[in-house]
């Protein structure tokens, strides 16, 4: 049965595959929400002849636009993206936001970086007045032990991400560690993003605060969707 949340990230996604128009470049996120865009892409791909190229973020982003008959690229080949289609866990309404959930931050924060236009599709349960919850970090396996004792004298609790159906760590597409570290509600956002993305051997942390001047946020909910 499709759940609420299931139809809200099928609206917001299905409507940010309209934004594409022909020739785009498009960065394509990772998460189950950006997967309804990519399907609604696949579809004009095959009714109306869209023609697009994907770079993906990730090894799941990847496989899934295959799957869909997405053609795709990558970074060194499209430095410029028109737009970036990706999700988000929160929201702030200065559309600050946390990603990371997918252990994709660091390949997202590249393919967002280099889009005219950053579209981040939502449920509206990932809104909130302040962000909060653990920040995920991407860390240099031979970094760890400092990581976790520079973000504790940072305020912060890491928590090394385990896998599922895999004994030990997490391991990012690129081969890096995973480690989610709570700060509670964030006070200052920017502040907080800096000050872990200059500690040595941290690739990308999931605070996104420096795309806000160019960033859509589309949040989905049962009837259709909002633009913030
Ligand atoms: O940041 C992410 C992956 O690193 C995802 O975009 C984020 O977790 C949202 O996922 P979903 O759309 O499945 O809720």
């Amino acid at each position: 049965m499709t759940s609420d949340i299931d139809i809200s990230k099928k609206n917001a996604g299905y409507f940010a595959a309209e934004l594409i128009q022909d020739g785009m470049a498009v960065g394509l996120g990772t998460g189950s929400t950006v997967f309804y865009a990519m399907e609604r892409l696949s579809e004009r791909i095959s009714s109306e002849g869209l023609d697009m190229i994907g770079v993906p973020t990730s090894f799941q982003a990847s496989m899934r636009a295959r799957e869909y008959g997405i053609p795709l690229s990558v970074i060194d080949e499209y430095p410029s993206l028109d737009i970036a289609i990706d999700g988000a866990d929160k929201i702030d309404s200065s559309l600050r936001m946390i990603k990371g959930r997918g252990a994709a931050q660091t390949l997202e924060r590249c393919v967002a970086d280099a889009a005219d236009l950053f579209v981040v599709v939502a449920d509206e349960s990932k809104m909130c007045e302040k962000l909060h919850g653990p920040v995920p970090v991407e860390v240099l396996p031979f970094a760890l032990g400092l990581f976790e004792r520079r973000i504790r004298e940072l305020g912060g609790i890491p928590s090394i991400r385990l896998g599922v159906k895999k004994d030990g760590p997490v391991i990012t597409d690129s081969g890096n560690f995973e480690v989610d570290c709570d700060f509670g509600f964030i006070d200052e956002p920017e502040l907080l993003q800096s000050a872990i993305n200059n500690m040595p051997g941290v690739l990308s942390c999931g605070l996104f605060t420096e795309f806000t001047d160019r960033t859509k946020v589309v949040i989905g909910n049962e009837n259709g969707v909002n633009i913030f």
